[in-house]
């Protein structure tokens, strides 16, 4: 059994849109969206997978449903029977954080696959947890987006070494960091230096849920980038549609 967010109460969080985000930034792609996180990031988007006290989006009242009502249960065969009919040939696994329920994805996925074989898997992860050994085969790409201190998160939580070290040593991992000063930019480089990252898999993204501030953002972000080699990414998914569930 797998548990997702919801994007109304009792309504599963799949959806086809366009990968908004990194390395795969444009293309068509179903998303399913796991509930549950290991972590708290203050300034998380989709803080309704795990925080369920309804406190922390002023701009989303209406959706901050009791407890009961932001997430639900589905069997993986289900879920991968509602992925295979849906139009893209590329699922993102999100969440919350998606690894944290592993050994149901990996049965997920071999569903998928069976269904409609050469699927492409991505998964979004905060690379503090490790990925299941049935999962982790069938995973073609992992966006990584490591937390740094503006997260709020204890470092011991949300850097571990050992798994930093992983994903840094395999090449279907890309690196997406959350930029929301200038000087966010020290961290980085410390994290690329410590664990020999390559800086063509190094994604710069600006914090923001909103195209005013992603805009600003991007300016002296881009710069950035081309002066340090690394690639930047926009979050094209709240351009075109805002900070709304199932998009
Ligand atoms: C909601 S997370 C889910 C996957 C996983 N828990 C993680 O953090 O990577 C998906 C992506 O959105 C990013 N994200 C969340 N809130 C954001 C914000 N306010 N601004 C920019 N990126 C954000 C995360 O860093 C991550 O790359
Ligand atoms: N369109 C779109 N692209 C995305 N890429 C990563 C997302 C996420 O929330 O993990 C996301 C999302 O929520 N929507
Ligand atoms: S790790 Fe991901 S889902 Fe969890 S709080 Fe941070 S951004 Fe949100
Ligand atoms: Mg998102």
């Amino acid at each position: 059994m797998l548990t997702l967010a919801t994007t109304t109460p009792g309504e599963p969080e799949i959806f086809a849109s366009l990968q908004g985000e990194g390395a795969s930034m444009g293309r068509p792609s179903t998303f399913v969206r796991l509930s549950r996180c290991n972590l708290a990031c203050h300034w998380c988007d989709t803080a309704y997978t795990w925080r369920f006290t309804g406190d922390n989006r002023p701009h989303d009242d209406a959706l901050d449903f009791a407890r009961e009502d932001n997430q639900v249960k589905l069997d993986e065969a289900e879920v991968a029977r509602r992925v295979a009919a849906l139009s893209p040939d590329r699922l993102v696994l999100t969440g919350g954080e998606p690894l944290l329920q592993g050994a149901a994805l990996a049965r997920m996925v071999s569903a998928l696959k069976a269904l409609r074989p050469g699927f492409h898997v991505e998964i979004e992860t905060n690379g503090s947890v490790a990925p299941h050994p049935a999962l982790d085969p069938l995973i073609d790409q992992f966006n990584v987006s490591p937390k740094l201190a503006h997260s709020g998160n204890p470092a011991s939580l949300a850097l571990v070494p050992e798994r930093l070290a992983a994903y840094a040593a395999d090449p279907r991992a890309f690196f997406k960091f959350v930029i929301a000063e200038r000087s966010d930019l020290d961290e980085v480089l410390g994290l690329v230096a410590s664990y020999d990252i390559v800086p063509e898999r190094v994604f710069l993204m600006p914090e923001g849920r909103d195209s005013t501030t992603l805009r600003e953002r991007s300016r002296w972000l881009g710069d950035l980038c081309a002066a340090h080699g690394f690639a930047f990414t926009d979050r094209l998914h709240i351009h075109l549609w805002g900070d709304t569930r199932g998009t």
